[in-house]
């Protein structure tokens, strides 16, 4: 009997290209109805959650970086780290290269920088196929794999799709699946249109709470966040969002297992959920974490007003 894969996974995957390349028609064409733009107040995130593709297999979160560009200053320069710290966070960059054009200098840059992010896995998407003819893609196809062999990267594949017309958009979403880690989903299925960043926080700060201790404390957990916005007192090119936020537990034991031996479990549960913020919200972020008692928040409709229930 063929054994089933059960396996779930969730994780970051992000599309750059050139302007043109066929990027956000791709994001709309693999998320499809469900689409999910997180609002995002664009002085406090460089990155924004462009759409959400839940499956029953697994749950892959589009982000979006600003443009590279060639850099002319140094805020150029330090946009430039900050596009490169998203790229190192994310599973899975697939670069999108216009099949009707050919690679030029600006996809040359690219490709060139993001080789330079050496962990994450890069696919390379020939993009809007149905406007070639086989021959013109094919030679595509290999320009493109003769531009990774040139900069030294590693293309972990190499797709045409169409998003207009649908080809092989599921095989693209298939494969950027196949790239992400193991791990429960990031949001609740369905619908989190305009969901606020705070929410999301919350959210992640929760989930990494309860990794490995659910059986422990199933539902008694809350988070609220108190305090999230840009630190006044850095410079514009290097900022960082400070977040205040309170863990919510029933009793005392259940803060012990949170806080953990001398705090190093609470240590760990802020440093995972630091890193999905940073890398869903594209801002270095300082993380406060509290934990708190609100006895039996659960039955108190009072205390379930105030964390936000
Ligand atoms: N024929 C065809 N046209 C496409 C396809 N994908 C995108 N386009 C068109 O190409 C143009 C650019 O597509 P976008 O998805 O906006 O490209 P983008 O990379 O997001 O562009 P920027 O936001 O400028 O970076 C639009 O006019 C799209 O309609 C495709 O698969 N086939």
């Amino acid at each position: 009997m063929a054994e089933q894969d059960e396996t779930f996974r969730s994780g970051f995957a992000c599309f750059v290209g050139r302007p043109n390349a066929g990027k956000s028609t791709l994001t709309n064409a693999l998320v499809g109805s469900k689409v999910v733009i997180t609002s995002s107040k664009p002085q406090t995130t460089r990155t924004v959650v462009r759409g959400i593709v839940h499956r029953p297999d697994a749950q892959l979160v589009l982000v979006d970086t600003p443009g590279l560009h060639k850099p002319r200053t140094l805020l150029g320069e330090r946009l430039n780290d900050l596009v490169k710290t998203t790229w190192a966070e994310v599973d899975v960059v697939a670069v999108c290269f216009p099949a009707d054009e050919k690679p030029g200098p600006g996809d040359r840059f690219i490709v060139n920088e993001l080789g330079k992010v050496r962990r994450t896995v890069k696919i390379a998407v020939a993009t809007k196929t149905d406007k070639v003819s086989p021959d013109q893609l094919a030679e595509h196809l290999l320009a493109i794999a003769e531009l990774g062999r040139e900069t030294g990267t590693d293309w972990a594949e190499i797709v045409p799709v169409s998003a207009q017309s649908g080809d092989q958009v599921d095989l693209l979403a298939d494969l950027l699946v196949a790239r992400l880690p193991e791990g429960p989903a990031l949001y609740p299925d369905g619908e989190l249109s305009d969901a606020p960043e705070e929410a999301i926080v919350a959210e992640l700060i929760r989930e990494a709470a309860l990794e490995g201790v659910r059986d422990e404390l199933p539902h008694s957990i809350a988070v609220v966040v108190e305090e999230m916005g840009l630190k006044e007192d850095r410079p514009a090119d290097k900022p960082l969002l400070y977040i205040h936020a309170n863990l919510y537990v029933e009793r005392d034991s259940q803060k012990g297992i949170i806080i953990g031996h001398k705090g190093s479990r609470l240590k760990e549960v802020g440093m995972a959920a630091r890193k999905q913020i940073e890398a869903i919200l594209g801002t270095p972020a300082y993380l406060d974490l509290r934990v708190k008692i609100a006895k039996d928040w659960q039955r108190d409709p009072r205390q379930l007003r105030k964390l936000g229930f």
